[in-house]
């Protein structure tokens, strides 16, 4: 709360303060009116002042406190915002987000935050410390009367308290839990039932039903286990909660008793009444102490979760390279085998490619390719040998990593303008960069087709429309170029072509090729007629490297490459196609390479 805001924490605890003095000072005043009003005359219009006083100054306060509340409740979930943030995108590779636990609590968090957390917990938070302040007034009461009394009233209000918050605890731990198997597996059957992307698919298939018994079955599987550990949190909750009660009842007795045998003075009396009621502040508080156990826990998933994923090394900020000039890549013998899977993609991998060369990656499905892009990218670390982007280490290095500019088969549909999508790594361009861009990956279309750069591609905003697949792997091209233009070395188009048909890529391969000429480019595709142009074709096997040379000399070698391209072709012919002029390329798809 202190971090995030200095001055909520000073004002707010200064506002405690003073709702705990009113207290007193009420409940004092009041009993001494009382007493003046019933005999001994004592100052009527001094204590009628007080009392009036203080009743006015405490609902002032405890207003202004939940006003406090709320500025600093909107600090502590940007605080929040900001630390989950950070606990996303600290480590260098994306490990992490792929580690189901690590992935499962923050998006727990994230929930959490922009959920009730976000809205009313530090509010709570505020309003049981300033509860717990009106006990220490009731205690300080309880002790005109008897110390023994309030010390034993103190002790049973917390013991059930403490009771209370161990059930609340236990409670909010299993809903913060997102990280369970069977929580993670009921939470993703949930979501297909109501998110949009699958819509189509679950009535297509009429998944629905299935999908909701599937969901029950796991829930009530889950609740099982949830409902015992609730059960035993709440007997002891119950049962000091009796006791309490037996207590509180005990102490008013005796109060009455005394003040029957004439021990106490009518003010005592009244004060101490009212005092033993406040005294609950001390016991359980009901949702102020759920929602108050609710951010402590929250608090403390973030740290647990801030030293789980901060994963060493960190990247350093390298000096800045050469920018604009088209980047060397070697990679020397490297292995890599993902985080949690001992079968590693590729070992002792040897592979040079000089500045300004242009390279397909092909081979068949599994064998590494967009792994081998996720390593040039800096996403992971190679788990042995070394792996430079002119001379540098991806992983470690953050200029080298701008170095790379990578469209993958899966990037990114971004709900945002068009131009946007096309800038949003380079936010100094101008739209005539984006137009460039977008002629540079033959999307100029898209832009004549929604209008504008401004228009969003999401149809559930005002004006917005959505695009087809092609038209969305054009724009993500269009976001290569861009950063090319931008300075990037290495720029690597890891299949976002697959859903265009075969003059389309073949054209945007074309282009692309011609209008990165002299710099690093590297091609992964299936469909071999569109990546042949390339100055270098390597083939990777489950062996490594199987074959490296240009598109003529491995026809040529009648190796491997060859075999699967003339099979492409003659496919191709087969299908009757006249998109292919020279009759020599390859098919509608990736027949061979994807079997
Ligand atoms: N995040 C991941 N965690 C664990 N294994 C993975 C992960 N991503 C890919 N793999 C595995 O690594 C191997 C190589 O996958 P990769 O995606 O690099 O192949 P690819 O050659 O690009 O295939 P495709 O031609 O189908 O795109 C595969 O066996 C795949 O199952």
């Amino acid at each position: 709360m202190w971090r995030a805001s200095a001055a909520a924490t000073v004002f707010g605890w200064i506002l405690v303060v003073v709702i705990g003095v009113s207290t007193y000072v009420t409940m004092w005043a009041s009993a001494r009116l009382v007493a003046a009003l019933g005999g001994d005359h004592s100052d009527v219009h001094g204590w009628l002042v007080a009392t009036v006083a203080a009743m006015l100054v405490q609902p002032v306060a405890v207003n202004v406190l939940a006003w406090v509340g709320e500025a600093h409740q909107a600090a502590v979930t940007r605080g929040q915002h900001a630390r989950l943030a950070a606990v996303a995108n600290a480590p260098h590779g994306i490990a992490h987000l792929e580690d189901a636990e690590a992935s499962g609590r923050l998006a727990g968090a994230l929930g959490d935050v922009r959920g009730q957390f976000g809205l009313t917990c530090i509010g709570e938070a505020w309003r049981s410390i300033y509860l717990r302040t009106t006990g220490i007034a009731a205690l300080l009461i309880l002790g005109r009367w008897s110390w023994l009394a309030a010390a034993v009233l103190l002790l049973l209000q917390w013991v059930s308290g403490r009771a209370f918050t161990a059930y609340l605890t236990q409670l909010q731990r299993d809903l913060l839990d997102n990280a369970s198997h069977q929580g993670r597996r009921a939470h993703y059957l949930q979501r297909l039932l109501l998110e949009k992307s699958v819509g189509k698919e679950v009535r297509l298939f009429a998944l629905t039903d299935h999908l909701l018994r599937w969901h029950e079955t796991i829930w009530r599987a889950a609740q099982l286990g949830i409902e015992n550990r609730r059960n035993k949190a709440l007997r002891p909750a119950l049962a000091t909660s009796v006791v309490m009660v037996v207590g509180t009842g005990a102490a008013v007795g005796r109060l009455v008793f005394d003040a029957w045998q004439g021990t106490v003075s009518t003010a005592v009396l009244v004060a101490a009444l009212q005092a033993v009621g406040a005294m609950s502040a001390f016991g359980p508080l009901g949702d102020t102490s759920s929602q108050a156990t609710r951010a402590r826990l929250f608090a403390e998933a973030v740290h647990d979760l801030e030293s789980q994923v901060a994963s060493p090394p960190v990247a350093i900020a390298g000096p800045p390279t050469d920018s604009g000039r088209a980047a060397e890549i070697c990679v020397d013998d490297v292995s890599f085998a993902y985080p949690g899977r001992e079968t590693p993609v590729f070992q002792h991998l040897s592979l040079h490619i000089p500045a300004g060369q242009s390279v397909a990656v092909v081979g068949v499905n599994g064998v590494g390719k967009s792994t081998l892009i996720k390593l040039l990218a800096g996403l992971y670390p190679s788990s042995s040998g070394t792996l430079r982007v002119d001379g540098r280490d991806p992983f470690a290095d953050d200029a080298a990593r701008r170095r790379v500019a990578v469209i993958f088969q899966d990037f990114v549909r971004y709900h945002l303008s068009l131009r946007e999508n096309v800038l949003l790594g380079v936010p100094d361009a101008s739209d005539d960069d984006a137009y460039a861009a977008l002629r540079a990956a033959a999307a100029s279309d898209v832009h004549d087709r929604v209008g504008s750069l401004d228009t969003p591609l999401d149809p559930g905003y005002d004006g917005g429309t959505d695009l087809s697949g092609g038209q969305w792997q054009r724009v993500a091209l269009a976001r290569a170029f861009a950063a090319v233009a931008a300075g990037a070395g290495v720029l690597v188009l890891d299949e976002p072509t697959a859903a265009l048909d075969v003059r389309v890529e073949a054209e945007i391969f074309e282009r692309f090729l011609e209008s990165t000429r002299g710099m690093t480019t590297i091609l992964v595709s299936h469909r071999l007629s569109s990546v042949r142009h390339a100055d270098r074709i390597v083939v990777l096997g489950p062996n490594g490297v199987e074959e490296d040379s240009s598109h003529d000399e491995l026809l040529s070698a009648g190796g491997e490459y060859a075999a699967m391209f003339r099979l492409q072709a003659s496919r191709f012919a087969a299908s009757g196609s006249t998109d292919e002029p020279d009759g020599d390329q390859s098919g509608e798809h990736d027949e061979v390479m994807s079997q």
